[in-house]
């Protein structure tokens, strides 16, 4: 619960700084974080902030359990020891990396459908229903899912989801190395890392794998905008070589300084909260 409660809660705080990300690496019409940030504001008031939440927060539960759930386990077969024997006998990295990339192949798949929902919700940049304006093309996020099944047919809802696979696969081998990495700096030996440790490993685990993350995540996104209605890239190849060529190598790291900053926060509590569970019940 403690997993899901803080995960929900950090989605909740950094879910603003998430729409402002997909809309710089997805639409051309801001200039920069402050120029979104205002014209959201302007346009769709502090709502159009939180468009698109109400999924991942219904999902967390389960792409968080699939994610750390499978890192343990693989951890366990990979290195025969469980939780409290691994202080004494630390795993490799090597291990470590290898049970990330596994996590975050399986829960690419769980987060999906989900994230796909996620960014054409946030996409849409209508202010909320006005009497006499016309309604955006998904009332929410139900409707949104339906709409997909219904004109692209099941595997519309796994659009962009090699993207994200790809993404996901090596960027959690990051995410878990770069955490216990600092973990073990800043731990005597054989000892737990205390709070402050873990807080500030998980936030810069956070940071390193979504710095590593972005150019796959701008793809994946705009992969998943494409097919909205007419269709502008032939796949994940083209959509890369024809991002560069109208916008410049620089397309890659679109939305790197905001993601950064929600990061932090959300990938700090939910080790703080992953830590506390093992030591419950590890
Ligand atoms: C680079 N990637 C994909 C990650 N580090 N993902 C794990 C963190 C997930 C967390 N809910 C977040 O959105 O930051």
């Amino acid at each position: 619960h403690l997993l899901v409660t803080t995960g929900a809660l950090g989605l909740v705080l950094g879910h603003p700084f998430d729409t402002v990300k997909v809309r710089l690496q997805t639409q051309t019409t801001y200039r920069g974080i402050v120029d979104c940030m205002v014209k959201i504001y302007r346009h769709e008031s502090l709502l159009g902030f939180f468009k698109g939440m109400s999924f991942p927060i219904a999902s967390i539960a389960v792409v968080n359990s699939v994610l750390f759930g499978v890192y343990s386990n693989t951890l366990l077969v990979l290195t025969a020891t469980s939780h409290q024997e691994r202080r004494a006998q630390p795993p490799s990295y090597t291990h470590i990396f290898l049970a990330g990339c596994t996590g975050g192949f399986l829960q690419a798949y769980c987060l999906a459908p989900f994230d796909l929902i996620k960014v054409r919700l946030q996409n849409q940049t209508e202010p909320r229903a006005q009497p006499g304006s016309p309604p955006p093309r998904y009332q929410g996020p139900v409707h949104c899912a339906a709409s997909i099944f219904r004109e692209e047919g099941p595997r519309g809802l796994f659009r962009g989801a090699w993207a994200l696979t790809l993404r996901d696969t090596p960027t959690m081998g990051i995410y878990f190395i770069t955490y216990e990495g600092l973990c073990r700096q800043y731990t005597p030996e054989g000892q737990n890392p205390n709070s402050a440790t873990v807080l500030v490993a998980g936030g810069f685990a956070g940071i390193a794998s979504w710095v590593a993350a972005t150019p796959l995540d701008v793809i994946k996104s705009r992969m998943q905008m494409d097919g909205l209605r007419r269709r502008a890239y032939q796949g994940m190849l083209d959509c890369m070589v024809s991002s560069v060529r109208q916008e410049g190598l620089g397309v890659f790291f679109r939305g790197v300084t905001i993601n950064s900053a929600r990061a932090f926060p959300v990938n700090a509590v939910t080790f703080l909260s992953y830590e506390y569970l093992l030591r419950w019940w590890g």
